[in-house]
């Protein structure tokens, strides 16, 4: 394995009977980089996500997340990661404080460590007064914002972030990115889904899936430039939708 590599992709296929939701994925992701998976409804963004966490099985291909085989330790590659979705984040019922703890142990951290990097998450967020509020009192931004700490509080080599803006202010989605950056800057690979063309800006290098392929891969501002758009909305126009 490359060392610069925490991903690593090699003609990867997901069929569903005789559907192929991911055609022939290759690609890279070097480590404490923002990797954006882009496309339309459909394209096959979550099939690809959910087998590079461990979660499902490739039909056939190979896959590297931080140097272990998905298909051969997915227990390994789950320990490796956080992830974190719309649809599945945080315990309505439970406070802030008693979702943070419930994640580090969840994740094998000792009593220390979940102690230290409670507090931590908490300063960091601003929310050490409202440490023992129920999650179901704070707003979508608030709770979004708590579960990627919670998805990143054992310092994991890859975090997967499924549209973790997805319905959130443009107030909070900047927070949001500003957490994600901070993120990278401790090493920590993103490797985030969104419909929001203006985050796809954000991103270090981006691919754009359309119909379960990759249609290009590269920085925003190079694709710009080959493909002749002035923004990441008209290249995602002019790809997933031609
Ligand atoms: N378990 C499954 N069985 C059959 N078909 C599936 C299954 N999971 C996904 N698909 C199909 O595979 C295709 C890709 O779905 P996927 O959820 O990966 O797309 P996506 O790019 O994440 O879309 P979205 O942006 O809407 O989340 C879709 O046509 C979907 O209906």
């Amino acid at each position: 394995m490359d060392v610069d590599k925490i991903i690593e992709v090699r003609n990867l296929v997901k069929k569903f009977g005789a559907f192929v939701a991911n055609d022939h994925l290759t690609f890279d992701v070097e480590r404490g980089e923002i990797f954006g998976f882009l496309g339309a409804n459909g394209a096959g963004k979550t099939t690809a996500m959910k087998i590079l966490c461990g979660l499902s099985k490739p039909t056939s291909g190979q896959v590297l997340v931080a140097g272990y085989d998905v298909a051969l330790y997915p227990e390994k590659v789950k320990r490796s990661i956080g992830y974190m979705s719309q649809k599945f984040s945080l315990y309505e019922d439970l406070t802030v404080v008693e979702n943070l703890r419930l994640y580090g142990a969840i994740y094998g951290l000792g009593r220390r460590e979940i102690a230290e990097r409670t507090e931590q998450a908490l300063k960091r967020l601003d929310l050490y007064d409202a440490r023992h509020r129920l999650i179901k009192t704070f707003s979508l931004g608030w709770k979004q914002k708590l579960a990627f700490s919670s998805a990143i509080l054992h310092r994991p080599a890859i975090v997967f972030l499924d549209e973790p803006t997805s319905g959130v202010d443009p107030v909070t989605r900047r927070q949001f990115w500003e957490m994600i950056y901070e993120t990278a800057a401790e090493g920590i690979t993103v490797f985030v889904t969104t419909h929001y063309m203006d985050e796809a800006e954000y991103c270090h290098r981006v691919t754009m899936m359309v119909d379960g392929k990759i249609e290009d891969l590269d920085q925003p501002s190079a694709l710009k430039t080959a493909y002749g758009v002035k923004t990441m909305n008209d290249l995602f126009v002019k790809l997933a939708r031609k």
